[in-house]
Formats: C-alpha cells, sequence, structure tokens
C-alpha cells in the first residue's frame, strides 16, 4: 500500500525569494498599496509551482501566512479576543498581530527553540469555539487550480492549545488544553471541508509532542488524534524540533508520522506498523548539504512502515531560498551549503537514490574548547566600586539600538554598491551617533547609548567581524511577520582579529559627560541567530565567542568605558526542549558568558538584556550570569516576571522593561508611572531600573522621542 507522494518538505518559506510578502507588507500598512493580496496569491502560486518543477512530489499548502500560521490558527477558529472583535476583518488580523494606537497586540514569543516568533492566542473558559475562514480549503483550491494537487497543512489542535495562554480573567487554574473537546469539533469540520475539496491527506503540525508532557497532556493527544483520524482525510502527524517519545504511542490512531531524524533518533519501530513515515532526514534547520548516508536511516525504517518518504525534518521556513543567489560566498563555502531550494533537490534525489556525496564537513582544523571558570568580586563590592557612576534611583536608559533611518539604510546599500567609501560611510555613522547622543541628553537620560547605527543587525555585525563567520547577501529568513534577518554561517574556528566596537563607542562618550553603555552581543545569542558548524560540539562553538568577546570587554574598559552590556536575548531560546537536557546546557553557557564578562574591573558595571524570555522561567539562569544590571523584557510579557518565585530576592540591578517596543503605540506617562510603581512593590528601589522592552531600532523617531520623554517623566514621579 503506497498512496503518499514519494518525497516532501513539511513546510516552505513564505517571505518571497525576494522579500515580496515584507514589501507588501509595508505598502499596505502605510497605506501606499493595495496589491497586498494579489502578491500573496502570486508567492503561494509561485511556491507551488516551483517545487513542481523541482520535482518534489508531495507539495503542502497552507503554508503561507500573512503574518503568522499561529495567528492564522486563532482567526480559522475564532479565538479572537473580544476586544478586536468590532475591527473588520483584515484591520482586526493586523491588530492581533501588531497592535493600534487604542489596542495593544497580542503578545508575541518565540516558536519553540528557533528564531522565528509567534502570536499567543489567549483562551477563555467559555467562548465558543468555530470554523470562521476557509482558508486551508481556499487554498488547496486556489493551488488545484494551477494543477497542483497539495497536502494541506494545519497547526495541531494539541501544539495551538498548548501554545495558547488563558486569557485575562479566566478562573484561577484554568488551562487553554481544557478546552481541547470543544475545539476537536471545528478541527473536524476543517477536515471534513478539505476532504470535500478533494485532500486526500492532511498534515497536522504537532512540535510542542517533541516536549515533556504529563499523563493528563497525553491522553488529551490520544483522545484528539482517535477522533481526528476518522474525520475524512488521512492524517499525517508531524512532530519536528525532537524526538516524539511517549507521544508517540498516543498517535496509533493516524495514518502517518513525519519524523525529525535529524534533531531526533529513531523511535520505537514497532510503533510505526502500518503507518506512511515520512523520515525528515533533510534539516530544516541548518544550511549544511546532506548526506547520503542518511540513506542508511531510511534502511532502517522500511521494513516497520507501510511505507517511507523522504522528507525535510521540520518545515523550511527557517532556512533561506537559494544559495545560487550568493555569489559572493567563498566557493568552497558555498559547495557545501544547501538553502531551501537546494534541500528540496537533495530530498528528491535522495527519493530516486541518486544524491551525489559533496563536501560536506569544514575543511578547518578542529576546534579548540575553553572550559576555564570565571568570578568576578562579589556583587557588594562590586556595587561600591560602581558608586563612581554616581547614578540617581531608577536610573533611565535605553536597550541599545536606535531607529534605522531610512538615510542609514541608504548609506550602507551605498558602502556595499561602492559608491559610497569606507571614510564617507564612517562620517555618516558618526554624525548619527551624535545625533542619537543629543537627543538622549535632551530627553535626560541617565545611561547614555550611540544607538548602534553601524549595526544592521546585533547578530550579523559581529559575525562580519569576526574569522570563521561568513554572511549572506540574500539569505533570509523570516522572524516575525515583515521582520526578516540573515542568518551569518559560522563555519570554522572564531577569531577576533581586532577590535570591534570600541571606536563607536569612544566616540559616544567622547561627545558626552553622561555615561555611555558599551554594547556588545553574548555568546549564546550569536549562535542562536546563526547556522552553527556541524563538526564540532555547539558549545565550543559558544566558547569561542565567549572568548573573542571577552577580548572586546577588555578594550573598551581600557578605552574608557564604564558600562559594558552584553545582551543574551536568546538565552532561552536555546533552552532545550527536553527538562533533562536543561541543566547542563544552562551550565554551559551561563559559564560562557561569565567567561566574556569576568575580565572587566569590580567598577565596570556590566549590563545584560534578555528579552522573549518567560524569564521567571530562566530567572536563576539569570542569577547566574552575575550581571551588575539585567534589563529585560516585561511590559510585552504581561509583567508576568514580577509574580515569579524568587524575584523579590534577585540581588542586583534589574529593569523590567515598561513597555512594548513592538508595537508603534506610545505609552502615556501614567502607564509607565504605573508600571514603575509595581515594580517597586516587588524590588527595592535602589536596584530598579527603568527602560523600555528592548531596542528601538525597529521604531520611528517621533515615537521613540514621545516614549523615551515620558519614560523620563514616569521615572522622575516615582523618584519623588
Ligand atoms: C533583541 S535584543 C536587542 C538588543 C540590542 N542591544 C538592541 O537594542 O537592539
Ligand atoms: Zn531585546
Amino acid at each position: 500500500m503506497t498512496d503518499f507522494p514519494a518525497s516532501t518538505v513539511l513546510g516552505y518559506p513564505r517571505i518571497g525569494p525576494r522579500r515580496e510578502l515584507k514589501r507588501a507588507l509595508e505598502s499596505y500598512w502605510d497605506g501606499s498599496s493595495d496589491r497586498l493580496q494579489a502578491t500573496a496569491a502570486q508567492l503561494r502560486a509561485q511556491t507551488w509551482l516551483r517545487l513542481r518543477e523541482l520535482g518534489l512530489a508531495g507539495i503542502p499548502s497552507n503554508t503561507f501566512s500573512l503574518y503568522d500560521h499561529v495567528l492564522d490558527t486563532a482567526v480559522l477558529v475564532d479565538a479572537v479576543p473580544e476586544r478586536y472583535r468590532h475591527l473588520p476583518e483584515l484591520d482586526r488580523y493586523f491588530a492581533m498581530a501588531r497592535g493600534t494606537q487604542e489596542l495593544p497586540p497580542l503578545r508575541m514569543t518565540k516558536w519553540f527553540d528557533t528564531n522565528y516568533h509567534y502570536l499567543v492566542p489567549e483562551i477563555d473558559a467559555t467562548s465558543p469555539f468555530r470554523l470562521a475562514s476557509d482558508k486551508p480549503a481556499a487554498e488547496y483550491r486556489e493551488a488545484l487550480a494551477l494543477g497542483v494537487d497539495t497536502r494541506p497543512v494545519l497547526l495541531g489542535p494539541i501544539t495551538f492549545l498548548l501554545l495558547a495562554q488563558a486569557a485575562p480573567g479566566s478562573p484561577e487554574g484554568f488551562t487553554p488544553l481544557s478546552r481541547l473537546d470543544d475545539l476537536l469539533p471545528v478541527y473536524t469540520a476543517v477536515l471534513a471541508e478539505l476532504a470535500e475539496a478533494g485532500a486526500t491527506w492532511v498534515q497536522l503540525d504537532e512540535p510542542a509532542l517533541v516536549t515533556d508532557l504529563t499523563p493528563g497532556q497525553l491522553a488529551a493527544v490520544r483522545r484528539a488524534y482517535d477522533q481526528l483520524a476518522s474525520a475524512g482525510p488521512k492524517i499525517l502527524v508531524a512532530g519536528y524540533f525532537g524526538d516524539l517519545g511517549e507521544a508517540l504511542p498516543a498517535l496509533s490512531a493516524v495514518h502517518g508520522i513525519a519524523l525529525d531524524l535529524v534533531r531526533g533518533g529513531l523511535p520505537d519501530l514497532s510503533l510505526l506498523r502500518g503507518k506512511t513515515v515520512v523520515a525528515g532526514v533533510v534539516s530544516g534547520r541548518d544550511v549544511w548539504r546532506t548526506s547520503p548516508d542518511v540513506l542508511t536511516l531510511v534502511d532502517r525504517l522500511r521494513p516497520h512502515a507501510a511505507e517511507v518518504v523522504i522528507g525535510s525534518s521540520c518545515p523550511l521556513l527557517h532556512v533561506p531560498y537559494d544559495v545560487e543567489q550568493e555569489t559572493d560566498l567563498d566557493p568552497d563555502l558555498r559547495d557545501r551549503l544547501a538553502f531551501a531550494e537546494q534541500k528540496v533537490r537533495e530530498i528528491v534525489a535522495l527519493s530516486r537514490g541518486s544524491l551525489l556525496a559533496g563536501p560536506i564537513s569544514a575543511p578547518v582544523p578542529a576546534g579548540f574548547g575553553i572550559t576555564a571558570t570565571a568570578t568576578r568580586s562579589p556583587y557588594a563590592i562590586r556595587a561600591k566600586a560602581q558608586a563612581r557612576l554616581g547614578l540617581p534611583p531608577v536610573p533611565t536608559t535605553t536597550i541599545g539600538s536606535f531607529p534605522q533611518t531610512g538615510d542609514l539604510r541608504e548609506a550602507r546599500a551605498a558602502l556595499a554598491a561602492g559608491t559610497v567609501d569606507v571614510a564617507e560611510y564612517e562620517t555618516r555613522v558618526r554624525a548619527e551617533i551624535e545625533h542619537v547622543i543629543r537627543l538622549q541628553e535632551r530627553l535626560g537620560l541617565d545611561v547614555l547609548v550611540h544607538g548602534e547605527p553601524e549595526r544592521n543587525d546585533m547578530v550579523q555585525y559581529f559575525a562580519e567581524h569576526l574569522d570563521g563567520c561568513a554572511v549572506t547577501r540574500h539569505g533570509w529568513v523570516q522572524s516575525y511577520g515583515s521582520r526578516c534577518t540573515r542568518p551569518p554561517i559560522i563555519h570554522a574556528d572564531v577569531k577576533r582579529a581586532e577590535p570591534i566596537t570600541v571606536r563607536w563607542a569612544t566616540h559616544a562618550q567622547s561627545l558626552t559627560d553622561r555615561p555611555v553603555k558599551g554594547m556588545l552581543t553574548g555568546p549564546v545569542t550569536i549562535v542562536a541567530w546563526s547556522f552553527v558548524r556541524r563538526d564540532i560540539p555547539l558549545r565550543d562553538v559558544v566558547w569561542q565567542l565567549a572568548d573573542a568577546l571577552r577580548g572586546e570587554v577588555e578594550d573598551l574598559e581600557a578605552a574608557g568605558i564604564g558600562i559594558i552590556q552584553v545582551d543574551e536575548p536568546a538565552l532561552r531560546e536555546l533552552l532545550p526542549l527536553r527538562q533533562s537536557a536543561q541543566p547542563e546546557y544552562l551550565e554551559w553557557s551561563v559559564g560562557a558568558y561569565r567567561w566574556a564578562t569576568s575580565g572587566a574591573s569590580d567598577a565596570t558595571q556590566i549590563h545584560t538584556h534578555l528579552c522573549y524570555s518567560n524569564a521567571g522561567e530562566v530567572l536563576a539562569a539569570i542569577d547566574a550570569l552575575d550581571a551588575d544590571v539585567t534589563t529585560i523584557e516585561s511590559a510585552r510579557s504581561g509583567g508576568t516576571l514580577l509574580t515569579a518565585p524568587g524575584i523579590a530576592d534577585y540581588s542586583r540591578g534589574l529593569g523590567p522593561g515598561v513597555y512594548d517596543i513592538h508595537s508603534p503605540r506610545v505609552p502615556d506617562v501614567a502607564e509607565i508611572e504605573e508600571h514603575l510603581r509595581k515594580i517597586l512593590r516587588v524590588l527595592p528601589a535602589d536596584r530598579v531600573w527603568a527602560n523600555p522592552d528592548c531596542g528601538l531600532k525597529t521604531r520611528a523617531y517621533a515615537q521613540v522621542e514621545a516614549a523615551l520623554a515620558n519614560l523620563v517623566a514616569a521615572a522622575a514621579r516615582v523618584r519623588g
């Protein structure tokens, strides 16, 4: 019995090979174009037809989203909070995604251990679910009209509910998963609609099944899939980013399972009997070529399953489109790479037994590992030495970046195109730094920043200046909505050839008497937001970066910079999905951070910054970082940090963000003041800092000036 196409991917990038979706969204939002839906349809068609042209047999649909697939699912099942309901359809969708001047958006957080962000659905105890959109069936029919019979993809009900949060005001102890039985009829209805439209297989994405589940949650998995398996189409459950473990037996009713064989191992093979198995052997999480050796895994599966299909380990959402566009990359490196398009070719070739071995591992010396232990003097001693900074109670500061203006982007493009030389470009950067310093002085902030105008991106900038890292020109990966990043590729041992940030920081400090914070990106974050070599352990790469940054910290200090921030927003992101692996990770990641920062003298104030944290979850690790001051996202996460157990005992400086920077909305003084007062009820005034949730680079100057003026005013009020 073989009825599933022989090769497939679980999903594909959707931002567009030239970021067409980004452009279409931005011009829709600013009202300059109404081509959004047309562009979206074009991108979908282009993807289906391209995948077919590449010879892929099983082509997915409904992997497209105007903003986020979790948000799409909330809209699909009508899990729309009351406050957005008065808005017409598309405005409502974007209000949930981005907020409006009146309404904050849904909370946003990271999708498992990736750098993709999803919007967190709010589920209450009683609002009925109903099928409120025909997006999956409409996209299925759209593809069919082009002659492509696709496999619709839905976010599975378990992952949807586990990622959701209880709506504000829900009864004590309420969990969204308790609404599963109310939700399943809606899924049954979508599946029936898809069957009716002609779909034979439907893929349900359930990455939450690779995390630790309680017996009650596992029972919910079984209940859900026992029911959905008979809804009409055949069901393929995709559990990616790890091992399905205990969840696999609970999926006994479904027709097919997609296994992530890059992140996870082979499961108990007896559980695959009679099933279609998609062998996810081509990695959707890195950019390295696949070896034909992976076919040995496929051979191990074959005798146990009804059929085995070659596939990607996860949706290809997290890799760029096409390595052929990277004409500037060193050809030896490029030969070792595969982006989405190349991965599809690999999958097709593997399914035909014709994948050739290519250069795979790095032609570089083996990495070195550092495992030094590093400590600074006790905090009390440091705090005394740092009193020289003369800061007021509740000092005001920002997280580092100021708006990246069109001028700056133009200057960078001109530099890349060679129409502006380095000297001219740097003159413009210096002028921008001066502008940012003057603005902060005018606003009355206490600890200033240089604004990061020289950085296109907080990770890429360091990758450009470190040996062993390469950057791409077109390798964009969606981060959220219209936002993309170009993850660098760490392909060899990392070394710092010369100081990276010192001249920008010292220029900024030369312009003012107030302290300027030096600004570095931490080792874990650089690794989390890059594609990393596979031939040495991740921890060794992190430690190599930590050693390079340690040199930079020492150089900044020697150049007279008294406050140095080492950002680790991705610390939690790399936290292994299974609890059993977390302590080891935290030990080496925290150790690397301390190695990077512990060369600083007592009088130098070390800051760190975290976001997307569910900070309560990693409070012990934050504490172990031993930074003098930690600024952290809080407003956007609804202030949950302040109720985290142990928060009152946190003994060093803490700046829970007082407003969300992801939204264009300007917070007023009273709102910020209220946030600060809440913080001050939990923490003593001599440890509290006033700052936004995160950097300001995605905002416009008008918003930033207004918001920071209100921040300074609010801090002044609480000081009194
Ligand atoms: C995602 S964390 C950002 C930190 C960085 N220093 C900034 O302000 O942009
Ligand atoms: Zn941040």
